[in-house]
């Protein structure tokens, strides 16, 4: 039977957010980002084993108050780009894990993902054959701009997605994928679809938001606090 494993790529700078430290250190309600995103996947009984993947140079991750978990690993194997962090940790995990086990990639700057939605994605997906990644329609009108900040365009919307984390593939496929991507892909679906295949979209929540710049973590605090699910 396949086992379900966490990848989270924490290897990041967090330049956007111009803080002192990179933002899966930063606080939110009295843990750090990367604190909350360890906590919904330690207390998922569908996941086997949690992967954390950072950088040799990490002076933080050492002060970061775990309660222990047989669960979780730690891989000092960050890379220059987000999809080579990831690539490095299935190299990382290779021999415990099989070719059909589910890898759940989820960005440690993503720290509002419910133990709800966690459990939608893998009940969507475990029977599927390609698999997916949580995602949310997009609201808003989209513009091209040119080069002086005007509109150059207006980009029809219409079944336009905005991809969040996790994102769920077989152990063997996701490999393939980003080994062979000529690139650099954005997420793992990027490269899964230049295999040829189409990853399933299931539908996300807004507080499963990635903290990229400041008023993010402010908008978070707040959807959190209102919900009174911290
Ligand atoms: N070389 C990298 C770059 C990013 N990440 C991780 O990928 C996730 C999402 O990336 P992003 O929001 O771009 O984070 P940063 O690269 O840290 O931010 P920025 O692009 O603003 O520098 C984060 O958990 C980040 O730590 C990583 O593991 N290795
Ligand atoms: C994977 C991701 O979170 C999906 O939205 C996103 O692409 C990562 O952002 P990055 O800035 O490209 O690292």
């Amino acid at each position: 039977m396949a086992r379900f494993h966490v990848i989270i790529p924490a290897a990041g700078n967090g330049s956007r957010m111009r803080a002192d430290a990179p933002k899966q250190y930063l606080n939110l309600h009295g843990k750090t980002l990367i604190q909350h995103v360890i906590k919904v996947f330690d207390q998922s009984i569908r996941i086997s084993t949690i992967h954390i993947l950072i950088n040799n140079e990490d002076v933080h991750w050492r002060s970061t108050y775990l309660h222990s978990s047989s669960k979780l690993q730690v891989h000092y194997c960050g890379a220059d780009t987000r999809a080579g962090t990831v690539l490095n940790g299935l190299n990382a995990i290779q021999n415990q894990v099989e070719d059909d086990d589910w890898i759940l990639v989820h960005d440690a700057a993503r720290p509002g993902l419910s133990n709800l939605l966690l459990n939608q994605l893998i009940n969507t997906l475990e029977n599927d054959a390609v698999g997916g990644l949580l995602a949310m329609p997009l609201a808003d009108t989209l513009k091209r701009a040119g080069d002086d900040q005007r509109v150059s365009a207006t980009i029809p919307r219409n079944d336009l997605w905005q991809a969040q984390t996790p994102q769920m593939f077989r152990y063997v496929t996701l490999k393939k994928a980003l080994a062979e991507f000529s690139g650099t892909p954005t997420d793992e679906a990027e490269a899964i679809e230049a295999l040829g295949l189409k990853p399933k979209l299931v539908t996300g929540e807004l507080r499963n938001l990635k903290v990229t710049y400041p008023q993010d973590l402010v908008v978070l605090t707040a959807l959190l606090d209102s919900q009174s699910l911290t």
